[in-house]
């Protein structure tokens, strides 16, 4: 069975309280980027994981696609599988695309094994894998709240807009990115601001990560500014970023712009 799991853009992220179990609280609404992973899953004499691509950090026995197979090993009877995982979405770029390719482990291997779990079911062992990822199960937009794993419905349809994605090559860690935010209440209600105009978010839905980094990591600002320069009708950092996307309405494809040969860059429609 081949899957493609796709990565997430923030729209907003506030970071709105400590939690007693040392996370933190957040609201943001989610949305699919259709900037993808290729992950094949194939029923084997022995288990193997066989990578390619962007080279992942780590033992590979702590990748999420694997931790998302010894998951659901432990409560069912899997058999071996031999799984191969190339790697396009960038790492440490706020995209979700390590959470992405967990989730999307967890489907495949419910449909490739017939375990016939819900959906809710596979949110629930998602969450056991990270704050984000469950919400690659539905893969829908949503607003999340508590660790970001915790959903409501929101009416926002993007589909078809054109959008950039530009990574600076800055590998931030999540851990890290939440380290240096203090938590304080949501600047914005953002179910109403993303209700209005979208030239209207640039003053009503911002991302709580972006004023604490952008300060350490100057290019951020760059990014953001050279994007309202091509014409971006709105732009920001992507969850803990280190990528920062510009959203262009109206158009058929997002311009060309002077920095797409300096950064690696995701062109293309939601
Ligand atoms: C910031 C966000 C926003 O969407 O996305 P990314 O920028 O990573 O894509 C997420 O909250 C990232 O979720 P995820 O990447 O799954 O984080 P996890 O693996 O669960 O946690 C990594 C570390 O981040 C911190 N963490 C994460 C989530 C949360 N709600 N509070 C936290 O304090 C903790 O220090 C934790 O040890
Ligand atoms: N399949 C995977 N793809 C990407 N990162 C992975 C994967 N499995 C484990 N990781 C680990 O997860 C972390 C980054 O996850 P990722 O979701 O790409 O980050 P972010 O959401 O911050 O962009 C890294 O420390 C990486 O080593």
């Amino acid at each position: 069975m081949l899957v493609f799991p796709n990565a997430k853009l923030n729209l907003g992220l506030y970071v709105t309280g400590q939690r007693p179990d040392g996370f933190r609280n957040l609201e943001s609404v989610f949305v699919p980027l259709p900037w993808c992973d290729a992950l094949e899953m194939l029923p084997a004499a022995e288990n193997q994981l066989t990578l390619t691509g962007i080279p992942i950090p780590g033992d590979p026995a702590t990748n999420l696609c694997w931790r998302a197979y010894e998951l659901l090993k432990a409560d069912f009877n899997l058999p071996p599988i031999h799984m191969h995982l190339h790697k396009v979405v960038p790492i440490g770029a706020g995209l979700g695309g390590g959470s992405a390719d967990a989730a999307f482990a967890l489907r495949a291997l419910n449909e490739l094994f017939d375990l016939q779990l819900a959906m809710e079911t596979l949110e629930n062992y998602a969450r056991r894998l990270g704050s984000d990822c469950a919400f690659f199960i539905k893969n829908k937009p949503v607003l999340a709240h508590e660790k970001g794993d915790v959903f409501q419905p929101i009416d926002l349809n993007l589909t078809g807009t054109a959008c950039k994605v530009i990574y600076p090559g800055l590998h931030i860690g999540t851990a890290e990115a939440y380290a240096r935010v203090v938590p304080r209440p949501p600047r914005h209600n953002l179910r109403q601001s993303l209700a209005q105009p979208m030239e209207t978010w640039r003053e009503t839905v911002s991302n709580d990560f972006e004023e604490a980094l952008s300060s350490v990591y100057s290019v951020l600002a760059e990014l953001k500014q050279a994007l309202y320069a091509a014409g971006a009708a709105y732009a920001s950092l992507s969850g803990s970023g280190s990528a920062v996307y510009g959203l262009f309405p109206g158009r058929e494809l997002p311009p060309t712009m002077p920095l797409d040969g300096k950064y690696l860059v995701w062109d293309g429609l939601l």
